[in-house]
């Protein structure tokens, strides 16, 4: 029998570990649901398009896809595991990478 992943809301324990760092970066939870927030500016929308297909490429591999929306150089990113209804560890995995990228220049 082999392991599968399974899903599951993160713990108390894992919210002030993984969460504060975030929170200290930008990143908020949204009111009224259990899903991490932040929003990112650019300098045109090539810049911010191009952070986003970063970011879809991601997604796909790990089968993770956030809540976006984008107007030229903005983009705000909702993060939450819809499976659990709340966030998971992939999440915050997610926002990780995201923190990542986008000091970086493409
Ligand atoms: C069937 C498919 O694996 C699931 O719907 C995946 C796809 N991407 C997902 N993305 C997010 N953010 N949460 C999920 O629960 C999720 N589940």
């Amino acid at each position: 029998i082999r392991n599968k992943k399974v899903k599951m809301s993160l713990t108390e324990e894992q919210r002030a570990a993984e969460l504060t760092p975030l929170k200290s970066a930008g990143w908020s939870m949204v009111t009224g649901r259990d899903a991490i927030y932040k929003e990112f500016m650019f300098t045109n929308f090539s810049e911010a398009f191009g952070f986003m297909t970063r970011i879809a490429l991601k997604a796909e591999t790990m089968n993770h896809h956030p809540e976006w929306f984008n107007v030229y150089n903005k983009v705000q990113i909702t993060l939450s595991t819809h499976d659990v209804g709340g966030l998971s560890s992939r999440d915050v995995t997610l926002a990780k990478f995201i923190e990542e990228i986008s000091g970086k220049k493409s």
